[in-house]
């Protein structure tokens, strides 16, 4: 069976080796495994050894899933929630299997509003988060629907991908001449004001807390001997992370684990959808693996 249930995972398996690994705390993808040139199979993303993966917060690394606001909340509607918002903190439900066959494997997962996000989030919503997985390829849809009759869903969301890779090696790109806010500025002016980005290939060999507003969509996330291909469908800005020192601030961070790889977030997380009642929104994120 190429989707395995397992407690409080699921497991999708593809005829030609590659796995991924969802847990329903977060509908967080702990693993995704793709064979090497030499047929090994290698997780090619990044989870902490210390993260906790027992529902009493969210993973520290794999994908996280970032509604319905980005860092710190700033809108009216949000000002309840935690920090990148709760559905990263939720426990979601399988929903369905959407497809199973030689193509690939692709499992539909829902949350709906409970009493604990009422309490904060008092909106008529659902989500849907569709991981499909195929031989090279990942990919993951959050879709958000407004079941209200007559409000409107104001929110933002981002996919919060830890790619494992070198630190002191990989670079990102294409974001040149994109605008950004520097959220490692000590001051609220400074991360506010929207800078221009001068460098062809972006590396984060210091501090980068980066969020550019309006990329291409496409990024190449690339390494000495490997490499992937970060797609984004309407999701319109992406966000490149890395703490590097300031990493052994975070509680379920491993020893050194910052030197292991770069979050690169698509999401629109600059400014804010506002979903007309009864409509559904979608974006996408595809990574595919490219050498390695
Ligand atoms: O520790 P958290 O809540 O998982 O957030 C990790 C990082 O997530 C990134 O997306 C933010 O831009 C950073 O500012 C933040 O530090």
């Amino acid at each position: 069976m190429p989707v395995n249930q397992e407690q409080d995972k699921y497991i999708l398996i593809h005829p030609k080796g590659p796995t991924v690994t969802i847990l329903l705390y977060g509908a967080t993808i702990t693993s995704w495994k793709v064979p090497d040139n030499s047929g090994t199979l290698q997780d090619r993303l990044f989870v902490s050894s210390k993260a906790k993966l027992d529902g009493t917060q969210p993973v520290r690394g794999g994908i996280p899933v970032v509604f319905p606001c980005f860092g710190a909340p700033v809108h009216p509607d949000h000002q309840k929630l935690p920090q990148h918002g709760f559905a990263r903190k939720e426990t979601w439900s399988y929903d369905s299997t959407v497809m199973d066959n030689e193509a690939g494997v692709s499992v539909r997962f829902v949350l709906n509003p409970n009493e604990t996000i009422q309490a904060v989030f008092p909106k008529a919503f659902r989500l849907f988060y569709v991981v499909t997985l195929a031989e090279h390829q990942l990919s993951t849809d959050i879709h958000v629907e407004n079941t209200s009759q007559n409000d409107l869903l104001t929110f933002q969301a981002l996919l919060h991908t830890y790619i494992r890779a070198p630190a002191d090696q990989v670079i990102v790109a294409p974001l040149q001449g994109l605008k950004f806010h520097d959220k490692t500025d000590p001051t609220p002016e400074g991360r506010a004001t929207l800078q221009e980005e001068s460098r062809s290939a972006v590396d984060v060999r210091k501090f980068t807390d980066s969020v550019y507003i309006d990329g291409p969509g496409k990024y190449d996330v690339s390494w000495p001997g490997g490499g992937m291909e970060v797609k984004a469908v309407n999701l319109k800005d992406v966000v490149v992370w890395n703490p590097q020192e300031e990493g052994v601030k975070i509680g379920d961070m491993e020893s050194d684990g910052w030197k292991r790889y770069v979050c690169v977030e698509p999401g629109h997380v600059g400014g804010f959808i506002s979903l007309e009642p009864g409509k559904t929104w979608i974006g996408q994120q595809v990574l595919t693996v490219k050498s390695g």
